[in-house]
């Protein structure tokens, strides 16, 4: 284990100095696309203006016979895009491919300075992070970089799972975790075939009325996530990183998209993958506090004055810990305003109501 002191200390010489903090950006939608998909890149720089974060897919989804493809696609995005306040993450191959090492080789040196995340697919415990950890800072070192590319986990094994509060500890790299429903469930042998969401198989039923077990009792369907999404949530929290759900696979389903994703928000989770532009607006509207929960908050903490004791607001008692609850929410909701006018221009009018 590495002591205390070493682990605010770059891994290579020459390499940036490690962050102390994950800065907070909006990563509401990450956008993922396949960067050698010439219909897709074309919409890059429209994407650009819609999302908080583009995802290079270079993992899958991606042919085998194109991976190089994507890599090279992502190379000629990185240098002849203008992200603005976007950011650009890439999902790298997973460790044991034989495309994940080349990954890395080409990105860093090519478009490691535009490139703020590197998402690791399938990490297994703190020794993929720790792999990676020094390779970036290898890598950083000999391109010159003056920034820390950070690294977002996906948490889609069993043993992944497991292992969760040390993945989420390993590096001051860590930015945040996703979880990855579809690989998850393959590997605990779940039984549903859907890319997150629910299953109608999953549910609690009410009590028998009466002699016959199958009259008028009500099925309610139960959120397959919940145990996982919980799980992450504490573990990002208590390493000061962020927690997000995945991908949600049933791009017509939009309802069932926004509710997977409110559970979420909800949570503790500060955003989702969208894997089809009609899924980019579900995310934004779903991570962006409503402007009637600010405008509730930012009460609160007006009335709580030094944020101590006791009042009572319609009806409802407020007191410290309900003022920290505030805070969360409106603290979000400054720093997505500070990004999206709408927003802002939202939250303004929410508090003239
Ligand atoms: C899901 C798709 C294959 C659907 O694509 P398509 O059938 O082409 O959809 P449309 O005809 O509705 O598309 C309309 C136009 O929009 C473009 N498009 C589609 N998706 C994207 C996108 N993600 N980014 C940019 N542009 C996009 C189409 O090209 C059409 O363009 P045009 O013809 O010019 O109008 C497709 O959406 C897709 O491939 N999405 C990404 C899938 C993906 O990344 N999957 C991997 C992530 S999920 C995962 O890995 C599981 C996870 O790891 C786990 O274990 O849980
Ligand atoms: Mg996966």
């Amino acid at each position: 284990m590495r002591s205390p002191k070493d682990f605010f200390r770059p891994l290579a010489l020459g390499a940036p100095q490690p962050v102390r903090e994950i800065p907070f950006r909006p990563s509401r939608a990450l956008h993922f696309f396949d960067p050698g998909n010439p219909k897709m890149a074309a919409k890059v720089p429209d994407l650009v203006t819609q999302v908080d974060v583009l995802v290079g897919n270079l993992e899958d989804a991606i042919p085998a016979d194109r991976k190089e493809v994507a890599r090279e696609g992502l190379v000629e995005i990185g240098k002849n895009t203008d992200f603005g306040d976007a950011q650009l993450w890439t999902r790298m191959n997973s460790l044991d491919s034989p495309w994940a090492l080349d990954d890395l080789l080409t990105l860093v040196p090519a478009i490691g300075h535009k490139l703020d995340v590197v998402i690791v697919p399938k990490v297994e415990g703190a020794q993929d992070i720790h792999y990676v950890d020094r390779l970036l800072a290898q890598l950083e070192a000999k391109a010159g970089l003056e920034r820390p590319i950070l690294v977002h986990a996906i948490l889609e094994t069993a043993t992944g799972v497991a292992n969760v509060e040390e993945i989420a500890g390993a590096s001051p790299r860590m930015q945040g975790i996703s979880l990855g429903p579809a690989d998850l469930a393959a590997s605990r042998r779940m039984k549903t075939t859907r890319v997150g969401g629910g299953h109608p198989g999953y549910l609690v039923r009410t009590d028998p009325v009466g002699e016959d077990i199958t009259a008028g009792r009500q099925t309610y369907q139960q959120d397959l996530w919940h145990y996982t999404v919980a799980r992450m949530v504490d573990a990002c929290a208590a390493n000061g990183i962020l927690p997000y759900y995945g991908p949600f696979g049933d791009i017509r389903d939009t309802v069932g998209c926004e509710d997977q994703f409110r559970n979420a928000f909800l949570l503790g989770c500060v955003g989702a993958w969208s894997l089809h532009p009609a899924q980019i607006k579900i995310a934004k509207k779903v991570f962006s506090p409503s402007p009637e929960d600010v405008a509730w908050a930012r009460r609160v903490i007006r009335e709580m004055g030094d944020g101590t004791g006791t009042v009572m607001i319609d009806g409802k008692m407020q007191d410290d810990a309900t003022v920290k609850q505030c805070r969360v929410v409106a603290e979000l909701a400054d720093q997505l305003a500070a990004r999206d006018p709408e927003l802002a221009e939202a939250y303004a009018q929410a508090q003239k109501d």
